[in-house]
């Protein structure tokens, strides 16, 4: 396996309040790694480190190395790293446009204007993400019409378009009944054939279905990282083994 993207020394600050503390952590290329741990250790702020969304918040502060293929990520391109690092969140927030208008939107503020060009890329996407069959007759109908499991679906594609590395998912399923996150569930499991995906989640049950990897966090702390069979059979902290068994959290 290969690392795709690594930190060092890594702490995080919001203000005088440290969230994160010495994380060091490779996440492996084309592999599935879940963030566990209780509310409030730190996992969506990890997230968000890897496509630089926390330099939008105030009095953040970070230091530490973050390095995405070997690259310091905090010396990169803003927007450049987050076409290759994607990001799905907790609420599917698809833009009050069409389907098709929400998918093309990347590649068109990327320059992309030829329709022959974005006709494909909106088809790919959308088949990359395992909604094409129940859209492709309604393209050009508002995404809002869609439902929640749909919007998640679609969001996916919207990330998929823009030819990412990455997918961070930050709790993509948390919105969504048990079927539409079945789907979900099998879909990251797919994408893992092209692309790494990050995801958090507070669901064990889903860390250990759709991940290779579990890393569990405990007070803004990497306690232990694993194969996820090992994190689930036979973690190596006593910390983890207690919050696995829900004794905790
Ligand atoms: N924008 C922010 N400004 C200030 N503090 C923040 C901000 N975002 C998160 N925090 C704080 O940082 C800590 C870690 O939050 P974070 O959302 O990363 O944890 P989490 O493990 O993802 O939690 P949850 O599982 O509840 O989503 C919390 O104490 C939270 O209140």
């Amino acid at each position: 396996m290969t690392s795709i993207l690594s930190t060092k020394n890594l702490n995080l600050s919001y203000g005088s309040k440290q969230t994160l503390y010495d994380i060091d952590f490779s996440f492996e290329e084309k592999s599935v790694t879940a963030l566990i741990g209780p509310s409030g250790c730190g996992k969506s702020t990890l997230l968000r480190c890897m496509n630089r969304m926390n330099d939008l918040i105030p009095d953040c502060k970070i230091t530490g190395d973050i390095s995405y293929r070997g690259e310091n990520i905090m010396t990169s391109d803003p927007v450049l790293l987050r076409r290759k690092i994607g990001m799905v969140f907790q609420r599917p927030n698809p833009f009050p446009k069409s389907i098709y208008d929400n998918i093309a939107y990347g590649p068109r503020a990327h320059g992309e204007k030829d329709k022959k060009t974005l006709d494909a890329v909106v088809e790919k996407s959308l088949k990359g993400a395992v909604l094409w069959d129940e859209v492709k007759d309604r393209l050009h109908e508002s995404a809002l019409g869609l439902s929640g499991g749909q919007q998640q679906r679609l969001c996916i594609a919207r990330t998929l378009a823009v030819n990412p590395d990455v997918i961070l998912m930050d709790e993509p399923c948390s919105a969504l009944d048990p079927i539409a996150t079945a789907k979900i569930e099998n879909l990251i499991m797919d994408l893992k054939k092209d692309y790494t995906v990050i995801i958090v989640t507070h669901n064990m049950q889903q860390a250990a279905r759709v991940s290779d990897i579990t890393g569990f966090m405990y007070l803004g702390k990497m306690i232990e990282a694993d194969k996820t069979t090992t994190i689930f059979s036979n973690p190596h902290e006593e910390l983890t083994e207690r919050y696995i068994t829900g004794r905790f959290g």
